[in-house]
């Protein structure tokens, strides 16, 4: 049973390559590492890890490249994940000891509404009042900052700070994902988003938001993985469009897919794919998820 006071919510790392972001998520799940902290590559947003606790969810994520001058904001795509900085629950900007402010980077974090804690790591490597010195100089350069957290990703000194803040930040809600230790519902999440992203980057417009994509199965033999998923699509028309002539636009949605997954998986896969016209049920689904009622 979950009970009502149960949070959960989703919380983006963000900063530029090599200020320890994956070193920081390591030490974030510690042990408590129950779900997967593998890398779930999309086009805008990577799962880091899901951290399960008794009576929380939390979500870690990042958006590679957000940090780097040419992303576009609009380039962001719906998914089942809240991804934008916007829609986080909680904004992780880390940076580490030697970096400076550069206004072309780290602009758009001034008009965000996202709670916003900036880590100052690798402060194992700090000399004298350096660590002090920093966060007057970054309080004072992005100022709607709601804390600074000075930690070392390296020996894990002080990153225990970090959860009660973010979890004071966390809404009352449900678990997102599956709290179960084992992997292999998510393992299945992993497949589906996988063929999500490819959907979104071979259709136009319509196809991707009138989709539905769900793993049948999901079989892990020693030396392959068997997924077998259908793609449902809303109306007849929309059928002939995913499959496109002669098969050729499913079979590299299922190529590139299985690709990725492979690379994710690090193991061989054999993917089969169908399209079906959803039934009323998964209409009505769709329907929410139109009107924000589904996440
Ligand atoms: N001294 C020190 N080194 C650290 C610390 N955290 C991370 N590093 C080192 O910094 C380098 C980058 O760390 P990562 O965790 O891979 O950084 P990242 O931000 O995930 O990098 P990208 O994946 O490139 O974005 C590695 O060599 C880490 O060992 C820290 O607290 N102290």
């Amino acid at each position: 049973m979950v009970s009502s006071s149960f949070k959960a919510g989703f919380v983006s790392i963000v900063g530029k390559p090599n200020v320890g972001k994956s070193s920081l998520m390591n030490k974030l799940m510690g042990e408590n590492l129950s779900i997967i902290s593998a890398k779930a590559q999309t086009t805008r947003h990577r799962i880091m890890g899901i951290l399960n606790g008794e009576d929380f969810q939390i979500v870690y994520s990042d958006t590679p490249g957000i940090l780097e001058p040419k992303y576009s904001l609009h380039d962001a795509m719906m998914s089942y994940v809240k991804v934008s900085l916007e829609d986080a629950d909680a904004i992780l900007l880390v940076v580490s000891l030697e970096d400076t402010y550069e206004e072309e980077l780290f602009e758009r974090f001034k008009k965000l509404g996202t709670p916003i804690l900036l880590v100052i790591n690798k402060i194992d490597l700090a000399k004298g009042t350096q660590v002090n010195d920093k966060i007057a100089y970054w309080k004072n350069a992005i100022s709607n900052i709601r804390e600074i957290v000075t930690v070392s990703a390296k020996t894990g000194e002080q990153v225990d700070t970090l959860l009660p803040k973010l979890l004071s930040l966390m809404p009352e809600h449900p678990p997102f994902f599956p709290q179960d230790e084992y992997t292999d519902r998510t393992e299945r999440f992993f497949a589906s988003e996988i063929i999500r992203e490819k959907i979104f980057l071979n259709y136009e417009q319509e196809i991707p938001y009138s989709t539905e994509v769900s793993i049948n199965s999901f079989k892990e033999e020693p030396d392959i993985i068997r997924i077998s998923a259908v793609i449902y699509v809303e109306r007849n028309s929309q059928k002939g469009i995913v499959i496109g002539k002669a098969g050729s636009s499913l079979k590299k949605v299922g190529m590139e897919a299985r690709k990725d997954m492979e690379s994710f998986f690090a193991k061989k896969v054999f993917l089969e794919t169908h399209v079906k016209v959803a039934d009323n049920w998964r209409k009505e689904k769709f329907k929410l998820r139109q009107f924000g009622y589904l996440e």
